[in-house]
């Protein structure tokens, strides 16, 4: 049996919902192996962060070397960097092991407000980390700091993802979770040559707690499987739609989504 394997460069939740414990957890649920480098620890919960404690870009990087040297890397994902030096260090390293199946999640501010990356890291996100993307997944936000435009319609979700695209990006993807659209979830995505839309019924909940982290740890794990970026964004969007509609309720404030919820929807749909 072949064995796929996918790795993430990402910071760690404590809580669980988010970061590394997301993506590890989703790339379990469909069915590749995954590894991990951690760029930072978070004290975190449903609440918010309570603290970050962010690790140079020597420990960093080790942890990338030890996999990449023996078990190996079919697909990788970024999620919280933190500072530019570990931007840099990451970028330098995976230009180094020649990796393609990349897939960059921007992550800057958690759900409470926290800062996830600093400001003047930024800049190096886009120099040194975006060339190497195959897949972008900013949220709207995120897209609006990356091109420095506001999005307020669709035609403006179109711009940002052509200007992301300038930028060297293969195919960029921007979510919709944080559009003012009372039905719609609806995610957009250009791969140089086209757009198409994934759309779901937007579903009400406080319970997202980590959404992004899991939808692209998804598309990193389809890719790891050999799938293109439509099919890859059409699981993650139906995996991260089971996931959210199966609510577990855990904690008082923003609560996780449900990783396991994916596998049971399928089998109840066969
Ligand atoms: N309430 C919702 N109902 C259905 N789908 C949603 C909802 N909120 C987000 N999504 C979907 O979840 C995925 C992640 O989108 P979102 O824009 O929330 O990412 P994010 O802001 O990076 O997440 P986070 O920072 O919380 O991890 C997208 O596919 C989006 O369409
Ligand atoms: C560690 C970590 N990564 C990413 C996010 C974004 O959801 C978070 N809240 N925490």
């Amino acid at each position: 049996m072949k064995v796929y394997k996918s790795l993430t460069i990402a910071g760690s939740d404590s809580g669980g919902g988010a970061g590394i414990q997301a993506d590890l957890k989703t790339f379990q649920e469909l069915g590749v192996f995954g590894t991990s480098a951690l760029t930072a620890v978070t004290a975190q919960n449903t609440m918010g962060v309570q603290d970050v404690f962010p690790l140079n870009p020597d420990q960093v990087i080790k942890q990338i070397h030890s996999v990449g040297s023996d078990i190996g890397v079919d697909s990788l994902k970024t999620g919280m960097l933190f500072s530019a030096e570990i931007i840099s260090a990451v970028a330098r390293t995976i230009r180094e092991f020649k990796w393609e199946k990349l897939v960059v999640d921007p992550v800057m501010i958690a759900k409470g407000g926290a800062s996830l990356l600093q400001q003047q890291a930024v800049a190096a996100l886009k120099q040194e980390l975006l060339p190497l993307a195959m897949v972008l997944t900013p949220n709207i936000p995120e897209a609006e700091v990356l091109t420095g435009l506001s999005i307020k319609s669709e035609e403006d979700k179109r711009e940002a993802a052509r200007k992301l695209h300038g930028m060297g990006v293969k195919n960029v993807l921007v979510k919709g979770g944080h559009e003012d659209d009372r039905y719609q979830a609806t995610d957009l995505l250009f791969d140089g040559d086209g757009f198409y839309t994934f759309q779901s019924r937007r579903i009400a909940t406080k319970n997202t707690h980590g959404t992004g982290c899991t939808f692209s740890a998804a598309i990193t794990a389809e890719l790891a499987k050999g799938a293109s970026i439509h099919d890859a964004a059409a699981t993650a969007k139906t995996l991260i739609q089971a996931a959210i509609e199966d609510d577990l309720n855990i904690g008082s404030g923003h609560g996780p989504t449900n990783h396991w919820a994916y596998n049971r929807k399928m089998k109840l749909n066969r």
